[in-house]
């Protein structure tokens, strides 16, 4: 199983509630939107990929202990755990987003988040995130690898959990 995290900056702009969101440019959900994340790498804890992401493909500078833990994403495909994705928040950030060769940035209003061009589960658990809810959510995909060529079955979705136990 694959541990993996997604990360959202948030900022106020005259009023506006924006979230910075990211196009990806290759690898998995390659072209689609998304928050900047990627896979943990050997020993890291998810708040410190998330921040090392973050930095990575947009250019931010975050300081783990801002990182508000959102959500847990358990993606299953054909049956089998395939990855399980950390989903973080903040408003405490420095620097300005830059382009990587995985990302290209944007800041987008809250109320005008592209979900016709994201994962299709992004529409059942983002909406929540972006409130400030807590959500636990099972998705479940068919049709074999890659996961973002597989077809979406179904899901359930828990929300106001607690991640008391978070590493
Ligand atoms: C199934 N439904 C899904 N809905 C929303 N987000 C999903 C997702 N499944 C994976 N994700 C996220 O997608 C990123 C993969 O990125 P990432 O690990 O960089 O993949 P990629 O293949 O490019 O790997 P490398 O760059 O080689 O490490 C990573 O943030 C992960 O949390």
């Amino acid at each position: 199983m694959i541990e993996a995290t997604l990360c959202f900056p948030r900022r106020d702009v005259d009023g506006t509630e924006e979230v910075l969101l990211i196009e990806k440019r290759r690898g998995l959900g390659e072209g689609w939107y998304n928050g900047p994340g990627g896979k943990l790498e050997a020993g890291e804890t998810p708040r410190e990929c998330a921040v090392r992401e973050t930095r990575e493909e947009v250019g931010l500078e975050i300081d783990p202990a801002d990182l508000e833990k959102a959500a847990e994403l358990d993606f299953r495909l054909d049956g089998e755990r395939h990855t399980l994705c950390h989903v973080f928040r903040t408003r405490t950030f420095a620097g300005e987003p830059r382009p990587s060769p995985e990302a290209r940035p944007e800041w987008v209003a809250v109320e005008a988040v592209p979900y016709d061009r994201m994962w299709e589960d992004d529409r059942l658990w983002l909406p929540a995130v972006l409130a400030g809810e807590t959500v636990a959510g099972e998705f479940r995909f068919v049709g074999g690898e890659p996961l973002d060529e597989a077809d979406f079955a179904d899901h359930a979705l828990e929300r106001g959990v607690s991640f008391a136990d978070e590493r």
